[in-house]
């Protein structure tokens, strides 16, 4: 037996790639100073794993933006708006990811997708009938030959495999897929090639979408790319490594290919086993059991572990993790101001590796007495119970999840308390988290300055948010979100029942991170939360402001949950935390109060037959809960970023919230179709510009996708506001883009006036 892992985090113990990149975007340090950071980097996360005595170290996993990205770089795919910049290769790379703009050109990036159901993020290519597929980047071989130089003597090379590749890409040329079987199979026929001429054992190649529905074309898409392409692997050992689920569609077909090993992720379901264990598994092959959790930051219970590897009956054996440890933070041994019985139970990255080499220990006999301990850890593992939220639970009826009076009648009773124009216009919530805004924050908590001045710079933010909102004439104020640090690392930090890191970074775009909170007992609201900030900013203006909380679904998902009891539970907690929260501001006279989802598309099941039973089905009612018993004046708003949710629309009208905004680029006028047939009824703001670029859209622009909104929509349906919270833009132009909006707004009402005389 031998260990190994599918990737490790890649932006540093301390975000060192973060900073250097960023630096090197802002000009302050050179490209080579920024190529030493990441051989440093690569170094340091090698030296570890040869310190655990992992055996197969895996070498191509490091990205300076996206792993996805890198492949498809690596195939030439680039669309020539990039190409034409003429641009050094690494800067051609980051225009990928983050766009360009120069005095003279302006260049958007690619879109970016939820990668599988994580809160990372991948680039999406786009194919046209240019695209011309060959293999012309060296970042993998050059990472091998700098693995090989360091003394990583069993380098295992990683790729993301070429069905995955193109399940997950854009085509808008008339050539698709299959046309581009041919090539694509030459380009990773030639990696094979070069990465068995220098000496590395194993390929790994990453095909997670073989997790998804895998239908009869797909299936032959598969079959055809690895029967040709394995026909050309010569002496180098594939391994086909599959995480996030399980593989039944294709299981068999994996058997029969000519693949030398298997990787399987033990951990998402129980599939996988079950799968194993009814259709046996080639003697030929070898199983890389992703047993060690990489999505989750608990410590691995040995003997349950041993147990499943055992039920397997498989003769050929390497541990692994169950996807790559870039979804877990760096090391637990920094989280020093944990209560210590939580800290005896984290695992992140480099205590993921120590456990694959106990496991290993314990599985050719040598690791009793590490058994020993583990067993004991678990026994007596203790997550705080509350008899009070237990008890609420458990007396939930029917009728807490049921708002009255219904929808229709609800928008008639709002209608004539807001007396608002048509064409609503608003913000998502957050306003520019400026370096004062982060240093402000940075000093309380380095003690530097005490509470009272804290809040006091955040409430001279607000007045000053709230007086420029007035001025340009918005219509649905909010207070800006300046106490937040992140929109659930906040609520955890407010909350009983979590615990946070200090230093628990996570990945989730190019050099962005999160700390997720981690649920370590029952979870309930002892103080109002956001109630002094919302009442504060109503308390200076006439208009409505809107109070602003992250929903129960989204705080569950981006967090790390606990393991001991099922995601309903934690979230029917949560939900009836936030539900506290939601009567608190109404009875405060906050009359909007709207309730981010941002995060309940992504974590929807891979495959389609578990969407309710193992999801919706209780996500929905968690919403529900949350806002069913306010007064009918009182409007509920909810937000999601990502506007991917045409195959739940029903499920999302079922939230019975008043509005809802979400992200609606050019291509998501398909979702507004959608929207329209399935007669969905939740008023809704489809986001009128794009936040995630520095871009300030004109008057004209914005005016034409409202009107382009309203040859779909009806009129009493439809607000107006950007697609997402301004946080990561800057001041000017977050300014200046909300000016043309509202302008924009105004000038479609009143062409609205002049074509129908009254509306
Ligand atoms: N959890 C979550 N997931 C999400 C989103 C989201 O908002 N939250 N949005 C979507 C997109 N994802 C995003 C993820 C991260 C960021 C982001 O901006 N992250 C920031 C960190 C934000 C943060 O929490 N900052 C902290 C701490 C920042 C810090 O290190 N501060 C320095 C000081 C910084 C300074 O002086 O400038 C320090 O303490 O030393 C704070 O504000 O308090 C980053 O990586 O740069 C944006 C979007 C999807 N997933
Ligand atoms: C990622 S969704 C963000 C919603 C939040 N209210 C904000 O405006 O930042
Ligand atoms: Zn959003």
């Amino acid at each position: 037996m031998t260990t190994t892992i599918i990737g490790f985090p890649r932006i540093g113990e301390k975000r060192e790639l973060k900073f250097a990149t960023e630096k090197y975007w802002k000009h302050e340090i050179t490209q080579s100073e920024l190529l030493q950071t990441a051989r440093d980097i690569r170094l340091k996360h090698w030296k570890l794993q040869q310190q655990a005595e992992i055996d197969l170290i895996p070498v191509g996993d490091f990205s300076f933006f996206d792993g996805f990205l890198d492949t498809f770089f690596a195939l030439n795919i680039v669309p020539k708006r990039f190409r034409q910049l003429e641009l050094s290769t690494l800067d051609e790379y980051f225009a990928l990811g983050r766009g360009f703009q120069d005095e003279k050109r302006s260049v958007k990036a690619l879109p970016m997708k939820k990668w599988f159901n994580t809160n990372y993020h991948y680039l999406v290519p786009d194919w046209d009938d240019h695209t011309d597929v060959k293999l012309v980047g060296t970042k993998l071989f050059d990472e091998i030959k700098e693995a090989k130089v360091a003394g990583v003597n069993n380098p295992k090379a990683v790729i993301i495999g070429p069905y995955t590749l193109l399940k997950l890409s854009r085509f808008s040329g008339s050539k698709k897929a299959p046309d581009f079987l041919e090539d694509v199979v030459n380009a990773y026929a030639e990696i094979l090639n070069k990465v068995s001429e220098l000496e590395v054992g194993w390929i790994q190649i990453d095909e997670p979408a073989l997790c998804f529905d895998v239908n009869v074309e797909d299936r032959q898409l598969f079959n055809q790319l690895y029967t040709s392409l394995l026909s050309q692997k010569g002496q180098l050992k594939v391994l086909l490594q599959t995480y996030f689920g399980d593989i039944r569609d294709v299981y068999e077909d994996t058997q029969k290919l000519d693949f030398d090993g298997i990787g399987l992720d033990l951990v998402a379901t129980s599939h996988n086993v079950e799968l194993i264990q009814e259709n046996g598994f080639d003697d030929q092959k070898v199983l890389f059991a992703g047993i060690i959790n990489g999505r989750n930051i608990w410590r691995n219970s040995y003997q349950s572990s041993v147990k499943t590897l055992k039920s397997l009956g498989v003769k050929n054996v390497i541990l692994s993790s169950s996807s790559s440890l870039l979804h877990v933070p760096f090391t637990a041994a920094s989280e020093t101001q944990l209560p210590p019985d939580v800290q005896q139970h984290l695992a992140f990255a480099v205590e993921k590796l120590d456990e694959l080499h106990d496991l290993n220990l314990i599985l050719e006999g040598n690791g009793q007495e590490v058994l020993n301990k583990n067993t004991a850890l678990f026994k007596n593992i203790r997550h705080p119970e509350s008899e009070k939220v237990r008890t609420r639970v458990a007396s939930l009826t029917a009728s807490d999840y049921v708002r009255e009076p219904g929808r229709n009648e609800r928008e008639k009773i709002q209608k004539a308390e807001f007396n608002l124009p048509v064409l609503p216009t608003t913000t998502i919530g957050s306003f520019p988290q400026t370096r004062d805004v982060r240093q402000n924050r940075a000093k309380f908590r380095r003690n530097e300055i005490s509470r009272e001045e804290y809040d006091q710079f955040n409430k001279d933010k607000i007045k000053r948010i709230v007086e420029f909102q007035e001025d340009i004439g918005l219509d649905v104020l909010v207070h800006g979100e300046y106490e937040r640090n992140d929109m659930v690392e906040y609520f955890g930090e407010k909350l009983d029942g979590f615990v946070f890191t200090k230093n628990g970074w996570v990945q989730s775009y190019g050099t962005r991170g999160v700390k997720p909170p981690i649920i370590w007992g029952d979870v309930s609201r002892n103080a109002p939360i956001t109630v002094d900030a919302s009442v504060y900013a109503q308390s200076l203006t006439d208009k409505v402001m809107k109070g602003m909380l992250t929903g129960p679904v989204t705080i569950f998902n981006w967090s790390f949950p606990r393991e001991d009891i099922q995601p309903k539970e934690s979230v029917t907690q949560i939900a009836l935390a936030i539900q506290d929260e939601v009567l608190d501001l109404e009875e405060h006279g906050i009359k909007i109060i709207q309730i981010d989802e941002a995060a309940l598309r992504e974590k929807l099941p891979l495959r389609k037959t578990d969407w309710f039973k193992e999801y919706l089905d209780w996500a929905i009612p968690a919403f529900r809960l949350v806002h069913s018993s306010v007064q009918p004046t009182t409007q509920i708003h909810t937000h999601m970023c990502y506007s991917e949710f045409g195959d739940i629309i029903q499920a999302i009208d079922d939230m019975d919230a008043d509005v809802i905004s979400f992200e609606a680029s050019r291509a998501d006028l398909v979702l507004i179709d959608q929207l329209v047939q399935a007669h969905f009824e939740t008023e809704v703001g489809p986001g009128v510009y794009d936040i995630h670029s520095p871009r300030v859209p004109s008057v004209e622009e914005i005016q034409k996708i409202i009107e382009g909104f309203l040859t779909k929509l009806p009129i009493k349906s439809l607000w107006v506001n950007p697609d997402c919270g301004l946080k990561t833009r800057g001041e000017k132009e977050t300014f200046d883009s909300l000016k043309n909006l509202v302008e924009a707004t105004k000038r479609v009402r009143s062409s609205l006036h002049e074509t129908s005389g009254s509306i």
